[in-house]
């Protein structure tokens, strides 16, 4: 059964055949128009207006960005036209048509010092340029759209697209050890299941009309948390039941895997105000992994 009602107008959802977006148009039946590149690109900004014009939607979910965190360091003007001057403008074009826009975005806007999840009233400290182009590009959004939520996610993973989950079933079926940080703490989140929590707030907003103070800032992860170790292990367990061989692997420490940009030790998020507005309540990540890991060996 469709989420969405059936009779209602399009709803436009950028990102291409990225992770959310595939997830968006699997879950979200006919309602649903995908946009990508070339005919939607932060790159050229007349692509936005072009796009909104031709689709008409009625909503529009923002799954676009650039999300190669370490590349960011070095690709910042890119990274930024992707994550903070393009959002803002399809805030911008979105406001202009009075409707609303639901635009995601990351726990690496957090520092990860906090030692606590993370509410959306606490102040964002980003360590990277990923991190700050997400962040300011969520400031822009708000600014520029009354009717902009902004949906703050982590760890995302699914069956397609490039994602850790994956990553780790392909290291697992070549390399007999792994080596994974073990003291970085998130919650992972089911593409699908991020994917759900958005069609369902649309369904919400649609069924109540808009109201005010649906606009802001929304936590959306998946429910429990763990490390990058955890859920490797967590990965390569499931992916064992479909014959797959169990390679060790070793918690090692953020020193021990150097990388460009710093992640936050640990940005687990609160997800409460989503149930306290929305009433919707997001899946454990051990659950949804068992999914995820059964649909990739399926394919
Ligand atoms: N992946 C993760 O772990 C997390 C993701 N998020 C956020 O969730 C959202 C969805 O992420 P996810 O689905 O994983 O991302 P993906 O990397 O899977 O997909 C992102 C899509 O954005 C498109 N894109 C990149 N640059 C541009 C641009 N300049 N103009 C237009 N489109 C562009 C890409 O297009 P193309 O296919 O043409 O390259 C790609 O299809 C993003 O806002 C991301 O920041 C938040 C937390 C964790
Ligand atoms: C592949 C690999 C990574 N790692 C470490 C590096 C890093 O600290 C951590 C995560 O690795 P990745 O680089 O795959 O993940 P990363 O790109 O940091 O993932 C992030 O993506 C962006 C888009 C987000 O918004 C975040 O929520 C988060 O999901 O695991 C290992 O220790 N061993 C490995 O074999």
């Amino acid at each position: 059964m469709d989420i969405l009602l059936q009779n209602g107008g399009p709803i436009l959802v950028t990102g291409g055949t990225g992770q959310l977006a595939t997830s968006l148009v699997n879950l979200g039946g006919s309602r649903i128009h995908r946009t990508g590149r070339p005919d939607f690109d932060f790159d050229h900004p007349e692509t936005l207006a072009s796009t909104l014009e031709r689709v008409k939607p009625v909503a529009v979910v923002n799954a676009a960005a650039w999300t190669a965190v370490d590349l960011a360091e070095s690709e910042s003007e890119a990274a930024a036209r992707a994550n903070t001057s393009g959002p803002a403008e399809l805030a911008r074009l979105c406001a202009e048509r009075n409707i609303p826009l639901i635009h995601v975005s990351t726990d690496y806007v957090f520092s990860g010092e906090k030692g606590q999840p993370y509410t959306e009233s606490d102040p964002v400290s980003p360590q990277t340029v990923y991190g700050s182009t997400k962040a300011e590009g969520e400031k822009l959004a708000l600014a520029a759209n009354p009717k902009t939520l902004i949906f703050r996610t982590s760890w995302v993973y699914s069956a397609h697209g490039k994602n850790f989950v994956r990553t780790m079933i392909n290291a697992g079926a070549k390399n007999p050890a792994l080596k994974v940080v073990g003291d970085q703490k998130g919650n992972p989140t089911s593409s699908d299941d991020l994917a759900g929590a958005i069609l369902a707030t649309l369904a919400v907003i649609e069924k109540d009309g808009w109201k005010d103070e649906f606009a802001g800032i929304y936590h959306v992860c998946g429910t429990g948390d763990t490390t990058w170790h955890g859920l490797a292990v967590a990965t390569l367990q499931e992916a064992a039941h479909y014959g797959q061989k169990n390679p060790e692997v070793t918690a090692i420490r953020t020193e021990d895997w150097p990388t460009p940009a710093k992640r936050p030790a640990d940005s687990r998020m609160d997800n409460s105000k989503l149930e306290q507005v929305f009433g919707i309540k997001m899946p454990h990540w051990e659950k949804s992994i068992k999914q995820i890991v059964k649909k990739i060996f399926a394919q």
